[in-house]
């Protein structure tokens, strides 16, 4: 397994010739069939990017050099893929793939979950209404976005997730919530991010105000830390751990999925993980020219490392959806937003592209413009549901469809106008459509699936290790020694700000 900085095929790729996106579909005919699968509820077509049949072969030849079979299987076998932190990532066990003991390891602790929603519905921590769940990042992204996506009329508690540690957001949280009928959820893989344990303790003393005995009996806590929950003063009873090989980031499987389950149901988040699991035996059986999170790799590959293309743009024509974009820009950003390889050689071109995006059609009227006529070039992937999210005027639902499948066409079409070019587009832009059946848990457990496998296979076919986030800790340290030591020891900006902001405190 090695993995070398610039491989040989990725040059080989680059030499190809470019289609032309205008007219490929006269040149390649069979494109549709070729380039549009079917994997259980969600269709992928990315005929209308500029994947050709050389191209796709240049990517399977780089699949190859790059050893993407061993390190899939690796990743299944539960071996340390993250090498950095010499650390497996299974998040695959959380759905019941991967090695076994860890399968049993995660279903014996989904058990203990089950057991914990069923007694809290069974009253055993009095009445409860409403769930405040504290968690940042990994811990907060994923539940949010399958409480926010699966949230219809059978829901049966309140749910807010807060994680900014501006007090703003805890307040407004709190603003409806009824702190007699309220259960605080902490998720923190580690239980020691200062954002969540600094909400977390004004989530306690709000409950201390309004005079409920024992506010800790009403902490739940989602952690692969429970010594450190313990310590912080959870009941062993109402800790619910995950394995230290889940990573944040990849963590909705687990415990860190509660508010999802309390909400939702025990039958929606199982279906959830199935639906999950459902795509995890795709990208692990099927063989590489028919594997989606690979295919959607070979296509950011080609728009990032031999475009140099630094952004793509993902919009969710479906409501529901609406979370989805902030959702992968931490799987994608955190997990391979890196400069160097796994042997910490330097990373020639753009690694992670940067994420963006936002909702159809309220995208269209915003930054819509630029995609059709700026000067910098953003894949655009659309995702869809053929089933509406509501009961209103079936119109509704067609034109959102109508809207999402013309701004696809007219990226790859463009407009000629030699009269007046601020009015000719350029078409040629690259798209690929996400179409579900319907926003289900299946469906969605196995959308979030294939964009934790396509980031994987990024990663692969990039050699760098997806799975660490070393990143994120400098502005960490920094933010400690100012807690520490004011303003001493950095750039003048910085102290001036310091002391102009938190000097008087
Ligand atoms: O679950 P924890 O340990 O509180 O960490 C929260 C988040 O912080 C990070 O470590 C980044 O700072 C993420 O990777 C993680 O999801």
């Amino acid at each position: 397994m090695t993995s070398p900085a610039q491989p040989s095929s990725l040059a080989a790729i680059a030499a190809l010739p470019k289609a032309d996106l205008k007219s490929i579909f006269t040149t390649d005919t069979d494109r549709l069939s070729k380039l549009v699968l079917s994997q259980g509820p969600i269709r992928f077509d990315w005929s209308k990017t500029h994947l050709t049949d050389d191209l796709l072969a240049g990517f399977l030849d780089l699949a190859q050099e790059q050893d993407f079979a061993g390190w899939r299987d690796a990743l299944f076998a539960g071996q340390a893929v993250n090498n950095s932190e010499g650390r497996a990532a299974e998040h695959p066990a959380e759905r019941g793939e991967g090695n076994a003991d860890s399968v049993a390891h995660a279903k014996m602790l989904h058990q203990r979950m089950r057991g914990l929603v069923d007694a809290i519905e069974a009253g055993a921590l009095g009445e409860v209404r409403h769930i405040l769940h504290i968690g940042i990042g990994g811990s907060a992204l994923g539940p949010k976005l399958i409480v926010d996506a699966l949230d219809g009329d059978g829901v049966r508690y309140d749910v807010a997730i807060v994680s900014n540690v501006d007090g703003t957001a805890l307040e407004r949280a709190l603003e409806g919530f009824d702190p007699h009928t309220t259960l605080i959820a902490i998720a923190s893989k580690t239980f020691t991010t200062s954002e969540t344990m600094l909400n977390a303790a004004s989530a306690i003393n709000w409950m201390v105000e309004a005079g409920v005995d024992d506010p800790y009996g009403k902490v739940i806590a989602l952690t692969a830390a429970p010594e450190k929950a313990m310590e912080w003063g959870v009941d062993e009873t109402r800790i619910l751990p995950f394995a230290e090989s889940v990573g944040g980031r990849y963590s909705l499987w687990s415990s860190i999925g509660f508010p999802a389950a309390m909400a939702l149901g025990w039958d929606a988040f199982e279906s959830l993980l199935e639906g999950a699991a459902a795509m995890d035996r795709h990208f692990r059986l099927s063989p590489l020219a028919e594997n989606a999170p690979l295919i959607a790799a070979f296509v950011d590959q080609y728009y990032a490392r031999v475009q140099g293309y630094q952004t793509r743009a993902l919009f969710a024509y479906d409501e529901r959806l609406a979370l989805l974009p902030s959702y992968l820009q931490q799987l994608e950003m955190e997990s391979n937003g890196k400069s160097v390889t796994r042997d910490n050689q330097p990373v020639v071109g753009p690694t992670a592209p940067i994420t963006w995006g936002g909702v159809g059609t309220d995208a269209q009227h915003a930054v819509f413009q630029l995609l059709h006529q700026g000067t910098v070039i953003s894949p655009v992937e659309f995702i869809a549901s053929i089933e509406p999210g509501h009961v209103l005027d079936p119109a509704h639902h067609r034109a959102l469809l109508v809207n999402c499948f013309a701004q696809g066409a007219a990226l790859l079409r463009g407009k000629e106008n030699a009269d007046d070019p601020a009015r000719a587009y350029p078409g040629n832009r690259p798209s690929t459509t996400i179409l579900l059946d319907d926003v289900t848990p299946e469906a969605l457990g196995a959308l979030i699936a294939f964009y934790e496998h396509r980031t994987f296979a990024n990663a692969v076919l990039m050699g760098i290790n997806p799975f660490d986030q070393f990143g994120v800790e400098l502005g960490k340290e920094i933010a400690k020694s100012i807690e520490a030591d004011g303003a001493t020891g950095f750039d003048p900006s910085t102290m001036a700000l310091i002391e102009l902001a938190l000097g008087g405190e």
